[in-house]
């Protein structure tokens, strides 16, 4: 593997992890440029842009740098860089804690076993919901260790569709699994109640870094 091979980056930060079950941790982030998606409630259209052309070397020695607990692979879209692969190996063969958030649209099969994902299941409000990869599921389901799921949710309706999406895959119980409400378009006091009405054994996230900081900022 030849750490010279380069990646489009939109940003590297160090930050608090603001979603998944790492939320609350310093992590430091290597947002990767690019995205063929269009999620509707995306709020980092910015990372569709051009980026910096970095090569892995450049861009684990400067995560490591902030010598943080964990380091999350982000975008844009990781996964549609090939490059990716081999940053997120290199950053494991350095590193004890890696972390991947991919959009849920791309097989995550090549993905170093050693890496954390987080897969984003894409409910009908994002109006790609068409494109969830369900191979992935099968994964999961033999590795649950390796992986969550998360489903953002800006509605009734798209908690109706999660909570019977999740059922359909054999997901609970089996898969950790995180509901969080779309930032701005959910109230999360609603979200809170669907979940404890029914039940429903997942965890619920809100964007830490949201409430720490400018909700439209970048870099944090
Ligand atoms: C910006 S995307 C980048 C990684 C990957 N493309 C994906 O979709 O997971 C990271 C996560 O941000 C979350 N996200 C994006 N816009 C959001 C919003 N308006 N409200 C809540 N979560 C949002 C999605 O759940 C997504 O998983
Ligand atoms: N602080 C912080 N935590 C995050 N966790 C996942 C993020 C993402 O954009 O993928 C993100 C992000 O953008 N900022
Ligand atoms: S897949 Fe991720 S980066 Fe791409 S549009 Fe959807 S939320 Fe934004
Ligand atoms: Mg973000």
């Amino acid at each position: 593997m030849s750490t010279e091979t380069t990646l489009r980056v939109s940003e590297i930060f160090h930050s608090i992890q603001g979603e998944s079950s790492l939320a609350g941790w310093p992590c430091a982030f290597v947002r990767l440029a690019g995205c063929g998606h269009g999620c509707r409630y995306c709020d980092t259209a910015y990372a569709k842009e051009a980026g910096t052309v970095m090569t892995v070397e450049q861009i684990v020695r400067r995560a490591l740098a902030f010598d943080a607990p964990c380091i999350e692979v982000t975008g844009g879209e990781p996964l549609l860089q090939p490059g990716a692969f081999e940053l997120l190996s290199e950053l494991c063969d350095r590193h004890p804690v890696v972390l991947l958030e991919t959009g849920g649209f791309l097989p995550v099969e090549r993905v170093d076993p050693r890496v954390h994902a987080i897969i984003d299941i894409k409910a009908p409000s994002s109006g790609v919901a068409a494109e969830n990869c369900a191979t992935n599921f099968a994964l999961a389901l033999d590795t649950p260790e390796r992986f969550e799921f998360k489903i953002v949710v800006a509605s009734r309706e798209d908690y109706e569709w999660a909570k019977s999406y999740i059922a359909g895959h054999g997901l609970p119980g089996k898969c950790s699994i995180i509901f969080g409400p779309v930032f701005g378009h959910l109230e999360p006091r609603l979200l809170a109640e669907w979940i404890l009405r029914d039940r429903l054994p997942v965890r619920m996230q809100l964007q830490l870094h949201k409430y720490i900081w400018q909700p439209d900022a970048r870099g944090v």
